[in-house]
C-alpha cells in the first residue's frame, strides 16, 4: 500500500464497512455483490487490459464470448435475467454486451405488452435464448418524435397476416443495439393501418434472421451502422423490411386489438419500456460518477504538485480548487443513489397499479422519470469530466480508465429519449399541475399551497447547516421560476400565440423551470432519506456535511436564479459560500474514506490512478511497457524514418 492512502485512511473518522453496508441496502446484500463479482473477475475470459489494441471485429467477438460465459454462469448459478442479480453481473462486465437489448428491452416489451398466450409462447423461447431479440422503434428519420414513425404494418385480412414495410430511406430502423449482426428477432415499432386506417404506433414481433444459419430472410436488409463514439461491443444496426409477412399473432396486444381496431385505454402504454429504462438510468448515473470520483479522489492524494507553503509539495487534495471539484462530485453520486431508491419503489409502485388495471399513474411517473434521465445523465456526464481533468495529464491516458466508460455514458444524454425532449416532457407534467394543483402529485406538493415566501430564514452559518431550510431555498426557486414562465406563457396566448407556439417560444425558461424542480426533488429525497436512515453519530456527521455540501454547492452554483427570486440577498449567498468552504475543510479528512465505502474493486475500476493501494506510477509505467509500439526497440516503420532523416524523400 502506498503511504500517502494509508495515511488518509488512517484519519478517516468513521468506519467505512458501515458505509459500504448502507449504500448496498445490507450486510447480506454487499456479501452477495461481492460474491457475483468474484465469479465475473476470477474469469480470463472477462479480461479488459488489450481493450484499446484490439480491432472493432474482435471487440465484437469477445463481446459475443463473454455473453456465452455470462449466459452459461446464470445457468450453472440459477440467475434470472429479470433479478437484481443480473443487473449486478451485467454491471460488472464493465462491458455492454452486444445481447444486452434482448434482455433489458425485448423480453420486457413482451412481458409488458404481451396477451398471456403470446407470452406463453414468446417469453420462454426469449428467456432460453432460443431466439435472441431487440427494440426496433428509432428510423434514420426520426427517433424523438414516434408519432412521426414511418414503418407500417398493414392488416391484410384475407390471409390474417401484417405486411411490414418501411419503404423510404429515412423509414429504415436505425441505432437499435444488436441489431446489426446479433439479433434474430426484433420487436418493431410501426404504424398499424388496418381497414385502410391508421391507428398510430403499435409494437410487433418480427424474425429477421434464420433461426438455422443466421442469414436475413427474404425482404430483409440489416447490418451494423458502423464505429461510433462508444458501445463498440455493440452492433446497434440498421433494417430495412419489404413487405415482410407476419402472423396477426404477433402484434403485441395486451392492450390493443388489430382488425375491428380495439384502442388501449392509455395509448402510452405502448412506452413502458422506455419509462423504466428511464427510472434505472437515475441509479447508473450515481455509480459511474461514484466511480469517476473514486479515481480522481484517490489520484489527487496520492500526487503531489508545487507548494502551498515554500518546500511542502502537498498532495493536490490539499488545494481547495481540487476539493471545490471533487467533493460535490462525491455528494451528486450519493444524492443520485438515493434518487435511484427513489425512482425504483415508485417504478414497483406504478407497475403492480398498472397490473391492476389502472392506468392513471403512468402519466406520473412518466413526468418524474424523464426529468431525472435527463438531470441525472446531464450532471453525471458533467462531472466525469470534472473528474478526469482533475486528474491532470494522466486524466487522459486510457491508464486513467476513464474513457472506457465515459465514452458510453456520453451516449445517455440521447437514448432513451434526448435530454432537451424528456425536460421538456417532464415540464409538460409540472405546468399541468401548476394550472391544477389539486392534481400535483407527492414530489411536486409544494405546487398544491404555492407560497411565494418574502425572504430566506438565513442569518449566520449556521443556519445554511438546516436541512429544512435548505429544502425550502431550492422550493422557493422552483417555484419563482415555475410562476414567471407560467405568466409568461399566459401572456403569449393572451396576445394570441396559440398554446403550441407559446410553449416553444418560453421553451428556454420552461427548462430552466424543471431542471430547478428536478433539482429541488434530489435535494429533498437526499435530506429524507439520510433522516430515515439509521446508522452510528461518527458516520451521520460524515453523511451530514457532504448533504449539506450538495444543497449548499447547489445554492452557489445557481446562485443568479436564487437572488433573481427576492428570496436570497447577497449577504446570504456569502453566507452560503463560506459554509461550503467550511464543508470541504470537514469532509477533506474523510475523503478518500468515503470513496472507498463505495467499494469499487481494483478490478472494476481498471485505473492506474484510481486502484486501492495508490501505487499510481508503476501501474503508469507498466501500462506504457504494454503498449503495442513498444514490442520491438526500433519500429518496423523506421523504413519511412530513415528516409526522411537521409533526405531521400
Ligand atoms: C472506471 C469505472 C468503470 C465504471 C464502469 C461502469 C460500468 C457500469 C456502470 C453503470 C451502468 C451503466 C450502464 C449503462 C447501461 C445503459 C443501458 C442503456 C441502453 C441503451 C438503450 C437505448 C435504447 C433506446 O434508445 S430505445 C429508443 C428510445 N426512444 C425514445 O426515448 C424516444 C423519445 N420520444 C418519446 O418518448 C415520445 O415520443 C415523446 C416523449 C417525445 C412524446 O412525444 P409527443 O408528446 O409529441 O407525442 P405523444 O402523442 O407521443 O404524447 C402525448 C402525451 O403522452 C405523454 N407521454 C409521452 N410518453 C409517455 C410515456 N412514456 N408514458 C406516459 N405518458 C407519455 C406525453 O407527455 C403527452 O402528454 P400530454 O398530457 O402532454 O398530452
Ligand atoms: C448509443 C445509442 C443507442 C441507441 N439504442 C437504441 C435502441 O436500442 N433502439 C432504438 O430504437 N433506438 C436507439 N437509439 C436511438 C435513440 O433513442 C435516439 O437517438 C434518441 O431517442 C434521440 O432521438 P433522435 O436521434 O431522433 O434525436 P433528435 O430528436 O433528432 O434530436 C436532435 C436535436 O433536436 C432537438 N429536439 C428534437 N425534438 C425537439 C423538441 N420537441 N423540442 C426541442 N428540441 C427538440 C434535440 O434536443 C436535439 O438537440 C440509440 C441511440 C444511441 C446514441
Amino acid at each position: 500500500m502506498d503511504a500517502p492512502l494509508l495515511k488518509e485512511r488512517e484519519r478517516a473518522t468513521f468506519n467505512v464497512t458501515e458505509l459500504i453496508h448502507l449504500l448496498n441496502g445490507s450486510e447480506e446484500e454487499t456479501k452477495r455483490r461481492k460474491e457475483l463479482e468474484s465469479w465475473l473477475y476470477n474469469n480470463p475470459v472477462f479480461r479488459q487490459d488489450d481493450r484499446y489494441q484490439i480491432s472493432r471485429e474482435e471487440v465484437y467477438e469477445r463481446g459475443l464470448q463473454k455473453t456465452r460465459e455470462l449466459v452459461n454462469l446464470c445457468r450453472r448459478k440459477n440467475i434470472k435475467f429479470d433479478s437484481l442479480d443480473f443487473a449486478r453481473l451485467n454491471i460488472s462486465t464493465l462491458e455492454e454486451l452486444p445481447f444486452f437489448l434482448h434482455v433489458i428491452m425485448f423480453i420486457p416489451t413482451i412481458r409488458g405488452q404481451g396477451t398471456e398466450e403470446q407470452k406463453r409462447k414468446w417469453l420462454p423461447l426469449a428467456e432460453d435464448l432460443k431466439i435472441l431479440g431487440t427494440y426496433a422503434q428509432t428510423e434514420l428519420g426520426h427517433g424523438t418524435f414516434l408519432r412521426g414513425l414511418e414503418t407500417k404494418a398493414t392488416y391484410d385480412v384475407s390471409s390474417r397476416e401484417f405486411i411490414v414495410n418501411s419503404p423510404t430511406i429515412t423509414s429504415m430502423k436505425w441505432w437499435p443495439g444488436g441489431l446489426g449482426k446479433t439479433c434474430n428477432y426484433a420487436v418493431i415499432a410501426a404504424q398499424l393501418y388496418t381497414k385502410g386506417k391508421c391507428y398510430g404506433i403499435h409494437m410487433f414481433i418480427v424474425q429477421l434472421r434464420s433461426l438455422e444459419d443466421h442469414k436475413p430472410l427474404p425482404g430483409v436488409t440489416i447490418g451494423d451502422i458502423g464505429n461510433k463514439y462508444g458501445f463498440h461491443t455493440v452492433d446497434n444496426g440498421f433494417l430495412r423490411l419489404d413487405n415482410v409477412r407476419i402472423p396477426y399473432e404477433n402484434m403485441l396486444m395486451r392492450y390493443a386489438k388489430a382488425c375491428d381496431y380495439i384502442p388501449p385505454v392509455n395509448p402510452k402504454i405502448n412506452y413502458g419500456t422506455m419509462t423504466s429504462i428511464r427510472v434505472d438510468l437515475v441509479k447508473d448515473a450515481s455509480v459511474i460518477l461514484a466511480a469517476a470520483s473514486t479515481i480522481a479522489i484517490r489520484y489527487s492524494a496520492v500526487r503531489h504538485q508545487t507548494e502551498i507553503r515554500p518546500g511542502e509539495e502537498p498532495p493536490v487534495l490539499d488545494y481547495i480548487t481540487q476539493q471545490f471539484k471533487l467533493f460535490p462530485q462525491i455528494a451528486t453520486a450519493i444524492a443520485f443513489h438515493f434518487a435511484g431508491d427513489y425512482m425504483h419503489r415508485i417504478y414497483d409502485k406504478v407497475q403492480s397499479e398498472i397490473f391492476d388495471g389502472h392506468l392513471s399513474a403512468i402519466t406520473e411517473l412518466h413526468g418524474i422519470s424523464a426529468g431525472l434521465k435527463a438531470f441525472t445523465t446531464d450532471t453525471s456526464i458533467a462531472g466525469v469530466e470534472i473528474c478526469r481533468r482533475a486528474c491532470g495529464g494522466h486524466g487522459y491516458s486510457n491508464a486513467s480508465g476513464f474513457q472506457r466508460f465515459y465514452e458510453n455514458w456520453l451516449g445517455s444524454a440521447t437514448y432513451e429519449g434526448e435530454n432537451t425532449v424528456m425536460y421538456l416532457q417532464a415540464a409538460r407534467y409540472l405546468f399541468k399541475c401548476y394550472d391544477n394543483p389539486k392534481e400535483a402529485p407527492e414530489t411536486m406538493s409544494y405546487l398544491r399551497y404555492p407560497q411565494n415566501k418574502m425572504e430566506w430564514n438565513v442569518k449566520s452559518a449556521d443556519d445554511v447547516s438546516n436541512y429544512a431550510t435548505l429544502i425550502t431555498a431550492f422550493e422557493q426557486r422552483a417555484l419563482s421560476k415555475i410562476s414567471s414562465t407560467a405568466k409568461k406563457l399566459k401572456n403569449l396566448t393572451h396576445y394570441g400565440m396559440n398554446r403550441n407556439d407559446a410553449w416553444n417560444a418560453a421553451s428556454v425558461d420552461i427548462l430552466h423551470s424543471i431542471k430547478a424542480h428536478c433539482h429541488y426533488f434530489i435535494v429533498k429525497n437526499y435530506m429524507q432519506s439520510l433522516n430515515h436512515l439509521k446508522m452510528s453519530s461518527p458516520l451521520r456527521q460524515v453523511m451530514t456535511a457532504v448533504a449539506l455540501l450538495y444543497a449548499n454547492y447547489g445554492i452557489d452554483e445557481h446562485a443568479g436564479d436564487f437572488l433573481e427570486s427576492g428570496f436570497m440577498n447577497g449577504k446570504q449567498i456569502n453566507l452560503v459560500r463560506a459554509k461550503i468552504l467550511q464543508l470541504l475543510k470537514e469532509i477533506r479528512v474523510n475523503a478518500v474514506a468515503i470513496v472507498d465505502s463505495f467499494d469499487f474493486d481494483d478490478r472494476f475500476l481498471r485505473s492506474a490512478l484510481g486502484a486501492y493501494d495508490g501505487n499510481v506510477y508503476n501501474r503508469l509505467f507498466k501500462w506504457a511497457k504494454l503498449s503495442p509500439l513498444n514490442k520491438t526497440e526500433v519500429h518496423s516503420s523506421y523504413k519511412y524514418l530513415r528516409r526522411i532523416l537521409q533526405s531521400k524523400l
